[in-house]
């Protein structure tokens, strides 16, 4: 009888043990997980669905992961729709092409944890080194002579940047601490998730930066096309964005490619709108960063609970293309589209394409120093395929 009662204990505690063991790896282990494979792992034991299911709470309950400062959460108010979440890795700033094999944890009790502040925050991918910064020490106040200081120009802005003597906390480095508003991500039946206000946006406020994988033009649109055949089978919500800058004489000059799909911020949410919606993109360039960056901006007041939006672009090149479900009274009913660069090819909806700007000051005439031109070619071939011109480089060396 007692030994009977003996190997009861040894097994309940061998069992306990064993639970413990599997509690602590599995809380470990899972955070790494897919949408996919979590709900696969956790269909094989109580134990294992009931981390699950913690998981699952703390990622819908801040898809920043604890990345931004201000959690954003996931609602699905679609009825019999049960997808809690859609799975994409966060980076809070512009990163180089990540490896596939690479992890994040999410949903973890550390998301918010001691690994937080190692986590790269820095907006700048590349340094100029030796460029010269601004010497202020407060950039923002109202009589500041700041040369780095916006000139005030729609759809391009100057901030201060790492060749600059100010720091972090400076008035004129607005665009550069991450998601600055109260966000939330919404089903929507037809549009799929999309990116809602949760606090009334004033207009001309900064939302949160266009962030994922900076690619080579070779690599996005060997992308574009693997998404396109993707998302004609449903299967992906691609958010390549590419944005042109032009010159005055409307040539094509330099191309940013951003793939927010599997690597991205909250703005990779945000659907498209033929009225323009309620967005603007702003190419913003910082004094001694190599890189512009793209950041978004409140184009008007923006209520509570309202969707944010903006234009993919005004190209409709397949008229049967994707249906647009944006609702404004201009829609056009098809999504924006344009042709690939082999021209028997036409690129989907999945290609967001910004045909941004023009440089109003440049002078198509302006001619390079060899060294000059040396000196940026060397720092940029690795990272875009610039497109026409060296008078662009002159426009980035002139503004950094
Ligand atoms: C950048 S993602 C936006 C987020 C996406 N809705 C999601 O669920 O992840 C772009 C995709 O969203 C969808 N989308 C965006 N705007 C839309 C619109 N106005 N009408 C229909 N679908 C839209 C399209 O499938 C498009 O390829």
């Amino acid at each position: 009888m007692e030994e009977k009662r003996c190997r009861r204990n040894n097994d309940y505690h061998h069992s306990r043990g064993t639970e413990v063991a599997l509690l602590r790896c599995s809380a470990l282990v899972l955070p790494y997980l897919s949408l996919a494979e979590l709900a696969a792992i956790s269909s094989t034991c109580k134990t294992l669905n009931q981390i699950s299911k913690i998981i699952t709470s703390r990622r819908t309950s801040d898809a920043s992961r604890g990345f931004e400062n201000i959690p954003i959460p996931f609602i699905n108010p679609v009825l019999g729709d049960f997808e809690p979440y859609p799975y994409f890795l966060y980076t809070r700033v512009q990163t180089l092409e990540l490896n596939t094999d690479f992890h994040q944890s999410w949903g973890s009790n550390t998301d918010n944890g001691p690994d937080f502040k190692t986590r790269r925050h820095d907006p700048f991918l590349f340094r100029v080194e030796g460029a010269h910064g601004c010497e202020c020490v407060r950039c923002d106040s109202g009589d500041s002579l700041c040369p780095c200081l916006d000139s005030g120009e729609l759809l391009l802005t100057r901030e201060c940047g790492p060749s600059c003597r100010c720091e972090t906390g400076c008035g004129n480095r607005v665009t550069q601490g991450g998601v600055s508003v109260k966000l939330k991500i919404v089903k929507d039946e037809r549009k799929g998730w999309g990116l809602y206000a949760a606090e009334l946006i004033p207009k001309g406020k900064f939302v949160c930066e266009y962030a994922g994988e900076l690619l080579a033009t070779k690599e996005a649109r060997r992308r574009q096309q693997m998404y396109d055949e993707l998302a004609s089978s449903g299967h992906i919500s691609p958010a390549l964005l590419v944005v042109k800058e032009h010159l005055p004489s409307g040539n094509a000059c330099m191309r940013i490619n951003i793939d927010a799909t599997r690597v991205g911020n909250v703005a990779r949410f945000i659907n498209h709108s033929c009225d323009g919606g309620n967005i603007s993109t702003v190419i913003v360039r910082s004094s001694g960063a190599l890189l512009p960056r793209i950041c978004l901006f409140a184009s008007r007041d923006i209520q509570e609970n309202e969707e944010l939006t903006f234009s993919y672009g005004g190209v409709r090149l397949r008229p049967n293309g994707q249906q647009c479900f944006c609702g404004s009274s201009s829609c056009a009913g098809v999504m924006p589209s344009e042709l690939n660069h082999k021209a028997t090819e036409t690129g989907t909806t999945n290609f967001v394409l910004l045909d941004l700007l023009r440089f109003p000051e440049m002078d198509d005439t302006i001619q390079l120093t060899p060294k000059r031109i040396m000196h940026f070619w060397i720092r940029f071939e690795a990272i875009f395929e610039f497109q026409i011109s060296f008078f662009v480089l002159l426009s980035l060396l002139t503004m950094n």
